[in-house]
């Protein structure tokens, strides 16, 4: 069943999309057409108030005057609801296409973000879905206005001479010609135009994340210098097509003088000779200037319509990319245990295969830690576990089915995921661990969120944040050190409390003493559900039930910590190699900072 408010039921074609604004485009055809009909009454009418003039009956002038009035303003108010009518039509296709496409973005993998990057995405989800707005907006009422405001006009000029009527049309065929020429440019143009702002944007996004790392090196000059080449491309391509769209309208415009100086030289010879009574004149003047128009805004239309076309064709590029990792067609499982088994994972980052043959169990409830040096391929075991790219099939399994077949919110919301590199979002720090949460304003949350605090040892510090839970962190408001995000992120994956938790390198950034406490925190987690931590600290590894050891992707010992102690092998070297780190940490520091003694493992 269809849900009008769910993205993933918005079409994406623009058919589709007129379609379902139909009664809307409908409405304002039908607004357009009354006000061309009052139109045409109103050139009529001008006929009759001038002739009655010239024939000297006033009263018969004043009442046309009159009448000619009210015309003109009722065609006034049709036009504005027209207007207003057909605008909802292409804002309702602009929010829609808005919609789908953040939605679209939130299924595709990493392959896709590395072929297209931020700046690029950014630019086609503001100014190609305003071109495509204006398409059909301002562009459809154009095209149906045009040909109401054509047919009204014609039937005015025809009714009062058909000879001046064709005399009128002589510089018809070069208007078309012109429309034609440019038009055909304009769309690629255009396209250039989109894809030189998206290179620029790109630029501009890339120069101010990194904005620290070009001051501290002083490097702004040169960066100023490699963005001025991206700038230079988009003023380039923005000048060819403004060119081209300012010579458009005097192009069109010349070729329409040529007829109305015809009209005025052999209308006037009409006129002299009798055949046409002046209101007759000045009323096919009006129904001319009313045709003018169109035939005016017939490049300007065309523009638009090549515009919209360029603007969707590189959002399409977005629609149509395929997910890498799409839902499984298992049924949602009434109830997840939490037990994890993965086997002979292997995966590669294009030709370099980082996890090579990886497998392990984990019993609902049990524990296991992932140890290894830097880039021996953990996090992209954690990755894999959570689905977050394109995880192989029959290689790991929850509860004993394949995750590759369950849906991908059993398999997300199993799994509460603590992130290496934390990201935190633009809003209060009570938000951020309750990203998760249905509601996270209400008070129940919020003691979930305060209770996940406490676990994940960040209360005391957001305690002493200006506004406590509510001050704003992440990118706009107060930064927070690199533990805190991590430790704010280990809150976030705690308050769903999920069956299963990957944590990556909790400790990483982190003092002794809140390392202490984290591990006594993460050992009561795993008393509750499955943790799998990653880790390269024995301190950590040793309360979990079974270690795995990794070395360039591949699983080189597993054990308990006293068994991988004492067989000598990567584990007993890292062990020693933090023990000495230990003592010598422990000789420098005064003994009121020295971490208490952990509490016993879980293994
Ligand atoms: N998106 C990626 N594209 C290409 N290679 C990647 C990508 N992510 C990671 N790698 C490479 O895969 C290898 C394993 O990386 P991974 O992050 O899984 O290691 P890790 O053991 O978690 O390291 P660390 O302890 O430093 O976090 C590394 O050599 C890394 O350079």
């Amino acid at each position: 069943m269809s849900d009008d408010s769910d993205p993933a039921c918005y079409p994406t074609s623009l058919s589709a999309q007129f379609r379902r604004n139909l009664h809307l485009y409908l409405s304002g055809a039908g607004l357009l057409a009354v006000q061309q009909l009052l139109m045409a009454k109103r050139d009529f009418l001008v006929r009759d108030a001038v002739d009655a003039a010239t024939q000297k009956f006033p009263d018969a002038a004043a009442q046309a005057a009159l009448l000619m009035l009210l015309v003109s303003v009722g065609a006034a108010v049709v036009r504005v609801l027209s207007r207003i009518t057909m605008f909802s039509g292409g804002r309702n296709v602009e929010y829609e296409l808005r919609a789908v496409l953040l939605h679209r973005l939130h299924q595709l993998g990493p392959s896709f973000f590395r072929r297209m990057p931020t700046g690029e995405i950014m630019s086609r989800a503001t100014n190609d879905l305003g071109q495509v707005r204006l398409l059909l907006g301002f562009g459809v009422l154009n095209v149906i206005g045009s040909v109401f405001a054509f047919a009204s006009a014609l039937y005015v000029m025809l009714h009062l001479s058909v000879k001046l009527t064709l005399a009128a049309m002589v510089s018809m065929p070069l208007l078309m010609l012109i429309t034609r020429w440019t038009s055909s440019r304009m769309f690629t143009r255009t396209r250039e135009n989109q894809e030189a702002l998206g290179k620029m944007s790109d630029r501009v996004l890339a120069s101010l994340a990194g904005v620290r790392v070009v001051r501290s090196f002083a490097l702004e000059e040169a960066e100023l210098r490699s963005f001025n080449t991206f700038n230079q491309a988009y003023l380039d391509k923005s000048l060819s097509l403004a060119r081209l769209r300012g010579s458009m309208g005097p192009m069109a415009g010349a070729s329409v003088s040529v007829g109305i100086l015809v009209v005025f030289w052999f209308g006037g010879r009409l006129v002299l000779g009798g055949e046409m009574s002046k209101g007759d004149f000045v009323s096919f003047w009006l129904a001319l200037l009313r045709l003018t128009w169109p035939m005016l805004a017939l490049g300007f239309v065309a523009s638009i319509v090549q515009r919209g076309r360029a603007g969707y064709a590189r959002l399409r590029a977005i629609y149509e990319a395929e997910p890498e990792v799409v839902s499984g067609t298992l049924p949602r499982p009434e109830h997840v245990h939490g037990a994890l088994s993965v086997r002979d994972l292997s995966f590669a980052y294009g030709a370099r295969t980082v996890v090579d043959g990886v497998s392990f169990d984990v019993p609902a409830g049990g524990s296991l830690a992932l140890v290894g040096r830097t880039g021996s391929g953990k996090s992209t075991i954690a990755i894999l576990l959570a689905r977050l790219m394109p995880t192989p099939k029959g290689a790991v399994f929850l509860d004993g089915a394949d995750i590759c077949d369950l849906p991908l919110e059993t398999v997300r919301e199993s799994i509460g995921y603590a992130q290496q590199d934390a990201f935190l979002f633009s809003t209060t720090a009570a938000r951020n661990i309750g990203f998760a949460l249905d509601d996270p304003d209400t008070p129940e949350a919020h003691a979930r969120i305060e209770h996940a605090a406490e676990e994940a040892q960040v209360l005391s510090e957001i305690h002493g944040l200006p506004e406590q839970f509510d001050t704003v962190v992440g990118e706009r408001g107060v930064q927070l050190s690199g533990g805190q995000r991590q430790r704010l992120a280990l809150a976030r994956a705690l308050v769903r409390e999920p069956p299963i938790l990957v944590l990556d390198d909790p400790l990483s950034a982190v003092d002794a003493k809140t390392e202490a406490a984290i591990l006594a925190a993460i050992e009561r987690q795993a008393a509750r559900r499955t943790v799998v931590l990653i880790t390269h600290r024995v301190a950590a590894a040793r309360r979990c039930d079974q270690i795995v050891v990794l070395d360039q992707g591949r699983v080189t010992e597993r054990g308990t910590h006293d068994e991988l102690s004492r067989a000598g092998g990567l584990y007993a070297s890292f062990a020693e190699e933090q023990r000495i780190e230990e003592d010598l940490a422990m000789i420098d520091l005064p003994p009121s900072s020295r971490a208490p003694e952990a509490p016993p493992g879980v293994a």
